[in-house]
């Protein structure tokens, strides 16, 4: 680790250069990085991932932004963050892995787009919004960021210099709970919290491409009203990341694959400890959606091939990565998230 900067009381930058000093693997804005991180007093590294807040224009280090959580020794979801905060210092060597996610937009495009960010979910979007604007294109493009006040609203100044050295980016700034000493016109541009009607009220319409990335009242809230507003599927990209809270229903937004790459038959995919068996469909990303679609809940977290939450014994038949976790599965194990039936499957679950 090079240096930390602070962004807000509660918020910090983390910039990472190479120790071999060769180039770093460049990557696509709105993707992470993955941590195994040794922490004192635990037997077993923890991997965490974090997104990357500054665009690949700076091909020279890497930039992440953590929010200091509240410590809880008993939590797993925390001590990261902790972690970071605590420990980390300038010369912390610190292991990673390649950039990867499939939450990214194209920066070289032209068509509109919204980054709606609630909190410190507004690291994946600063990424973009840097892209766009580091691309000289004439993207209109609305940034739309809700937090609580001036204690956690990080990056403010840079949020308010890049829409005014672009004239196609649109910044709005939403509080939930100003202070006195927040100046409205200054730090925020409204109170309350980022919904369907400040959404109605700054964008022309529907006909742009949304991202989102916030804590989960926040994503459930908003791809609800996407969804009601009339927006298609399609045109909705969001970032879950941390330990996945569940999205409720009705505001998932499944990532169906629209063609198959190669032939895969109705394999009969059972699920034995629920007791469900099912015909596997091939338009499915993956097994642990179609689990989910079955009245299935396998255990997940990341829903990217890193944690092993979804990690379930194998019994009978095998699988097919969509891509390579980042760890292999235990012998007889498959990572459900990111796995497909190669023949009729017995599944522990
Ligand atoms: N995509 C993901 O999985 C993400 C997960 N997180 C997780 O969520 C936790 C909280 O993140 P943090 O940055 O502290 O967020 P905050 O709790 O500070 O919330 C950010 C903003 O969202 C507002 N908000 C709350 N509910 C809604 C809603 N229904 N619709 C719109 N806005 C709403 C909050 O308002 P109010 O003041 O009323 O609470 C606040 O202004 C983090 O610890 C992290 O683990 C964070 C970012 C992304």
């Amino acid at each position: 680790m090079d240096k930390k900067v602070p962004e807000s009381q509660t918020i910090t930058s983390f910039y990472l250069i190479p120790e071999d000093r060769l180039p770093l693997p460049v990557y696509m804005v709105g993707q992470f990085l993955t941590f195994r991180l040794t922490t004192p007093g635990r037997p077993k590294p923890i991997i965490r991932t974090y997104s990357l807040s500054e665009c690949p224009c700076h091909a020279e280090y890497y930039r992440i932004t953590i929010k200091k959580e509240p410590s809880h020794q008993d939590s797993d979801n925390v001590s990261g963050s902790n972690y970071f905060h605590d420990v980390v210092e300038p010369g912390t060597r610190l292991q990673v892995a390649a950039p990867r996610g499939d939450f990214f937009l194209d920066p070289q495009k032209e068509s509109p787009i919204v980054l709606l960010s609630g909190g410190v979910g507004l690291t994946p979007m600063i990424s973009m919004l840097n892209a766009v604007a580091d691309s000289g294109k004439k993207r209109p493009t609305w940034f739309i960021h809700g937090t609580r006040n001036g204690v956690h609203h990080a990056m403010c100044k840079h949020m308010r210099q890049v829409a005014a050295g672009n004239e196609d980016i649109k910044v709005h700034i939403r509080y939930s709970q100003p202070r006195p000493e927040d100046i409205e016109g200054r730090e925020y541009d409204s109170v309350g919290h980022v919904d369907l009607d400040l959404l109605k009220a700054l964008l022309p319409g529907t006909d742009m491409e949304f991202f989102l990335c916030g804590p989960p009242p926040f994503m459930n809230g908003l791809l609800k009203s996407l969804w009601e507003w009339g927006v298609p599927e399609t045109r909705i990209r969001f970032e879950l990341f941390g330990p996945a809270t569940l999205l409720q229903e009705g505001t998932s937004v499944r990532r169906r694959k629209k063609e198959t790459t190669f032939e895969e038959k109705a394999y009969e995919v059972k699920f034995s400890a629920s007791g469900i068996t099912a015909k596997w469909d091939p338009e499915y990303e993956n097994l642990l959606e179609f689990a989910e679609d079955q009245g299935v809940f396998p255990d997940f977290s990341c829903r990217s091939g890193i944690c092993h939450t979804c990690q379930y014994k194998i019994s009978r038949g095998e699988v097919d990565y969509n891509f390579e976790p980042l760890d292999p599965p235990y012998p007889g194990q498959a990572l459900l998230c990111c796995s497909r039936p190669r023949s009729n499957l017995v599944i522990d679950v």
